[in-house]
This record gives C-alpha cells, structure tokens and sequence, in this order.
C-alpha cells in the first residue's frame, strides 16, 4: 500500500523551506543580541544601479530594522573610483565606540571598473559580516574560528534545523565562487563531509552529481540539475537563483534544480523560499557575532570570530 502510494506521487522529496529554519536562526540572533552592551550595527555599500543588488541590499536592510540591529546603506554612483571605495570602508573600518559600526557589507557584483578583491580586502576583518575577506576564508580553511560567508553557512544552518546527516556522506557541490562553492566546501570538510567540487570543465557533470548523497547546486543556470543527474533519494540543495522571462512579460524566479527532480530526490529546497532567506537570516546572526566579538571582554582581540560557535 504504501509503495504504491509512493508510485503515484510526482513529489516524492521532502521540502526543505528555508522560513521556518531562518526564524530559528533569527530568533538566536535575536537572544544572542539582547545579551550585548550595544545594538549591533551593520553598513551596507552598493554601487551603482543593478535592480537585483538594489532588491537585495533593501531586503536586508529591513530584516536589520525587524530584529531592532541599526542598519545604513550607502549607495554609491555608478562612476565611484576604487580610491572613494576604499575610503567609505575605511571611515566604517574606523567608526568604533557605542554607537560605531560592528558589520562593514560590500554587495556584489560591482561595476566592471571596480576591483571587487582588493575592496573586499580593505574591510576590517573582525567587521567582516559577509566573510569574504582573505583573512577569513583563510580562517574557514583552517578550521578556524571566524566570520563565514551567509550563503554556505545558512546552507549549514538549513541542513542542521532539518536534521540531515552531513558527516561521512558524500557532498556534490556544483559550482567553485568564493561567495558560495568554496566557503560551502570549506563548511562541509570542516564537519566531515566528503566533498567533491564540480564546475565547468567537470567533463561528466551527472556522473558526478549522480555519487551524490547530498548535492548542492550553486551554478546560476537555471534548471541545469535534471532528475537523470541525482541519485533516488538524496538530499539537494538549491543555491541557484535565477530570473527567467514569463509570459506575462514579468520575471519569475526559478533554480538551479530542474522541478522533476522532486520526484527522485529524497529532500530539495525551493527557489525562492530556500536558500535565500537563510542567506538573510545568517548575515543576522554573523552581525550580531561580529558586534559580541567587538564589545564583550574576552572577544575583544581575535582577528576576527572568537567563540566556539563560529567553528564550524
Ligand atoms: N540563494 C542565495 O542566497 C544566493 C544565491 N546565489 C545564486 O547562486 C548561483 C551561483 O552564484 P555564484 O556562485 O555567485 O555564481 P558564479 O557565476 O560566480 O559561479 C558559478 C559557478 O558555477 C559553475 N558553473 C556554471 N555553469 C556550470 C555548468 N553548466 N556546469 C558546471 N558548473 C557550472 C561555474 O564554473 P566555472 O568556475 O568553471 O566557471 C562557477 O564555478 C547564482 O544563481 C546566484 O544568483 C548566490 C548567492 C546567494
Ligand atoms: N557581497 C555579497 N553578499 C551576498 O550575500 C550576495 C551578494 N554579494 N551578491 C548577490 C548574492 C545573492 N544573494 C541573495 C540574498 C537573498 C536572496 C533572497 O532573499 N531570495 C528570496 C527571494 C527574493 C526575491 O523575491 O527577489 C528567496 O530565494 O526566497 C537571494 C539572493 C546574496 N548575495
């Protein structure tokens, strides 16, 4: 009775929605704050006029002001040279004290003029919410103590709410940026995953997506992932965030992660409602940490990231 049940179902994987474990998060990031001295504050830095950075950064933004963080956006022209770049991060790099800034956020991309490393590179390491700065990806690989990058460690976040085992399977993951498949590589090593990094000249992606028991896609081409490419029952995350054209003329989102994959995956997440508000909920939790690791006694010197929870 019951296979046959399973046999007429199309949606065989369990959804694995990204709000109810971003309340959970949030809700931590909420305590943890009301323990600190100071609100956490976090700055964000946009440049130019992509619609996309501009809808995120909003996003944000009013998640800081939900959760009572204080939060500034600067929005710089789209004709703003590296030097002014890199003077705003030093002004929020200097900017301590009460009121001070405890979270520095550069969105990307920028405009092709600017050189988004050597920007990310100039950010104060221990204000470093997003955790792209060298100094902790660097940390990350070490299995260090410090700030992680949102997305991986909201993927991390995910996994843990739903209970999916990590430790000694085998993670896929699709995609090799050092904003998601590098740091989320990183993440899973680090609670002992057995990782395998697949990107364009992966010769045989299915092949590879197929040894699988948890995949992970974050390759920004919509639908790459079909049912053919997973093995029956695994676990797939989807990072992948993509605008495709409707006809009603207005853009939809859509994933990386073909939707029929629903009915040979054992879980999946959905696009939108995945990944993404994890992403939100993480850059929370990272502010409220960097704002404890800048004001209460014994955090005060590290680099950047002091406490065990920041471990992993
Ligand atoms: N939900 C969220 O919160 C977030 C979602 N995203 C989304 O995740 C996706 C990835 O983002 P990001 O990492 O910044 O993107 P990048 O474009 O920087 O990197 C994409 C990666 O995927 C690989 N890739 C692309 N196409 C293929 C293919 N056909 N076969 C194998 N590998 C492929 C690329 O390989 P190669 O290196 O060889 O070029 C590259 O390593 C995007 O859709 C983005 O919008 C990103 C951040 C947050
Ligand atoms: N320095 C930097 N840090 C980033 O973290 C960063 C970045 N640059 N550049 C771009 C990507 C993309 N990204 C997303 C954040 C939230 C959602 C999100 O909330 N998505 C909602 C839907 C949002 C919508 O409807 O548009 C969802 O998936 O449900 C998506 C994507 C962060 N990024």
């Amino acid at each position: 009775m019951t296979t046959d049940r399973a046999a007429a179902r199309t949606d065989a994987a369990r959804t694995l929605g990204g709000p109810p474990a971003a309340a959970a998060l949030l809700d931590a990031a909420t305590r943890l704050a009301a323990t600190l001295p100071v609100t956490p504050s976090i700055a964000f830095i946009r440049v130019g006029d992509d619609p996309a950075s501009e809808s995120y950064v909003r996003g944000k933004a009013k998640k800081a002001a939900e959760l009572g963080l204080h939060s500034a956006v600067y929005a710089l022209p789209d004709n703003t040279t590296q030097a002014d770049l890199h003077a705003l991060i030093g002004t929020l790099n200097a900017d301590h004290g009460v009121h001070g800034v405890h979270g520095v956020l550069l969105q990307l991309p920028l405009p092709a003029h600017l050189n988004a490393d050597a920007a990310l590179a100039c950010i104060d390491p221990r204000k470093d919410v997003d955790g792209l700065h060298p100094v902790s990806a660097g940390l990350l690989w070490q299995g260090q103590p410090g700030l992680r990058p949102c997305t991986p460690a909201g993927v991390m976040a995910l996994l843990d709410h739903y209970r999916i085992p990590v430790a000694g399977q085998h993670a896929v993951i699709v995609g090799r940026s050092a904003l998601v498949g590098r740091p989320l590589a990183g993440l899973l090593l680090n609670v002992d995953a057995t990782v395998t990094v697949a990107h364009r000249a992966t010769p045989d992606l299915g092949d590879v997506t197929r040894r699988a028991d948890l995949l992970i896609v974050a390759a920004g081409q919509a639908h790459l992932i079909t049912p053919d490419m997973v093995r029956p029952g695994a676990t797939v995350i989807d990072v992948g965030i993509n605008r495709v054209p409707t006809d009603t003329g207005k853009a939809r989102l859509t994933g990386d992660v073909h939707p029929d994959v629903a009915a040979v995956a054992g879980a999946l997440t959905p696009v939108p409602g995945g990944v993404g508000p994890m992403t939100v909920a993480q850059l929370m939790m990272n502010t409220v940490q960097a704002a404890q690791n800048q004001t209460v006694h014994g955090h005060a010197d590290q680099s950047n990231g002091a406490s065990g929870e920041l471990l992993r």
